[in-house]
C-alpha cells in the first residue's frame, strides 16, 4: 500500500464488534468495537491490566469471546479456532518468546515458512524446496536487519535481536495482519528506535495491530490508536487526537481533569 489515504477509505482487514471475555466476575474487554484497515498501523494503548492481552488473545482465537463478532478480510471467523486463523493470514508476535532457543535464526525463520505450507518440518526431505526456502528464510532476515545473525543459535542473540526474529518468524507465514503484542518490552532506547524504524518500514505493507506501552513508538508510528481501560475502549483517534484528549490524559497518562 502506498498511498496512506486509500487505507482510511478502503474496507477493514480486521473488523471487532461488541467483543467481551469475562473471567468471573472480572470483564478484561468489554463490547470492545475496533477496526484495522489495510496498510494501517493502529496503535492499541491502555494502562496494565486494561484488557489488551486480553484482546489479542481473543483475536489470535486461543481465547473464545463470551460475546461479539470478529471479522477479517471480509470473513467471519469468530468461532474458528487459532490454527485456522493464522492459516488465513493472521500472524502473532508474542508478548513472550515463542522461538526454538536451540535452532539458529535462520532454521527459525525455516520452520515459520514449512508451516506455512502445512510443512512436515523435514528441512531435508527436497532439496529443491529446501534451497528455495532457505534464500526465502534469509530474505526475511534480511528485512529485519539480522543478515549477519542466521547461524546464531536464538540462546545467543541478545533481547532486541530476538523480538527483530520473532517479527522475522511471523512475516514467514505472509500475514495479512500483524498482532504485535509489546513488541518494545524489555528493551533500551536504541534497541526501541531501531525496532520503531523496523515497524515504521513494514507500515503500509501489512495491516498491523500494535500493543505496545512505549509512547514514543506509538506516537512515531500509529495512524489511529484505541485507548483501552478497564476492558473498554474509551476513545479511538489519530496521535494528536488522542494525545490532546482530556479524558485519555486523565485516564491512561495520569492527568487530573481540567477543572
Ligand atoms: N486467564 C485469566 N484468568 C483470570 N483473569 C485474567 C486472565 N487473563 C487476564 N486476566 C485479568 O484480566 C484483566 C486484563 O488482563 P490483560 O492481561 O488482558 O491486561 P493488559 O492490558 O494486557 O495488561 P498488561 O499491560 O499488564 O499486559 C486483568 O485484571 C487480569 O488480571
Amino acid at each position: 500500500m502506498t498511498d496512506p489515504d486509500a487505507a482510511v477509505t478502503a474496507a477493514p482487514v480486521l473488523a471487532i464488534t461488541g467483543l467481551r471475555k469475562a473471567f468471573g466476575a472480572l470483564v478484561a474487554t468489554d463490547d470492545v468495537t475496533l477496526d484495522v484497515r489495510p496498510g494501517e498501523l493502529h496503535a492499541l494503548i491502555g494502562p496494565n491490566g486494561a484488557g489488551k492481552s486480553t484482546l489479542i488473545t481473543q483475536i489470535c482465537g486461543e481465547l473464545a469471546a463470551d460475546a461479539g463478532r470478529i471479522r477479517f478480510d471480509g470473513r467471519d471467523i469468530t468461532t474458528l479456532p487459532a490454527h485456522a486463523r493464522a492459516r488465513l493470514g493472521l500472524g502473532r508476535s508474542f508478548q513472550l518468546t515463542q522461538l526454538c532457543p536451540d535452532f539458529s535464526a535462520l532454521e527459525n525463520v525455516l520452520l515459520s515458512i514449512e508451516a506455512r505450507h502445512g510443512g512436515s518440518f523435514d528441512m531435508l526431505s527436497n532439496p529443491r524446496r529446501n534451497g528455495a526456502n532457505r534464500q526465502a528464510a534469509r530474505d526475511w532476515l534480511d528485512r529485519v536487519g539480522l543478515a549477519d545473525r542466521e547461524d546464531r543459535r536464538v540462546a545467543t542473540l541478545g533481547h532486541g535481536e530476538r523480538r527483530q526474529l520473532e517479527i522475522a518468524v511471523a512475516l514467514a507465514r505472509q500475514p495479512r495482519l500483524l498482532l504485535l503484542d509489546e513488541p518494545m518490552a524489555g528493551m533500551g532506547p536504541e534497541e526501541s528506535a531501531a525496532l520503531t524504524r523496523l515497524l515504521g518500514s513494514l507500515k503500509r505493507h501489512y495491516a498491523i495491530l500494535l500493543v505496545e506501552h512505549d509512547m514514543d513508538a506509538v506516537f512515531a508510528l500509529a495512524d489511529r490508536v484505541s485507548v483501552l481501560v478497564y476492558g473498554r475502549i474509551i476513545f479511538t483517534g489519530t496521535v494528536d487526537a488522542v494525545r490532546d484528549h482530556p479524558d485519555v490524559r486523565a485516564a491512561y497518562l495520569g492527568e487530573e481533569p481540567a477543572c
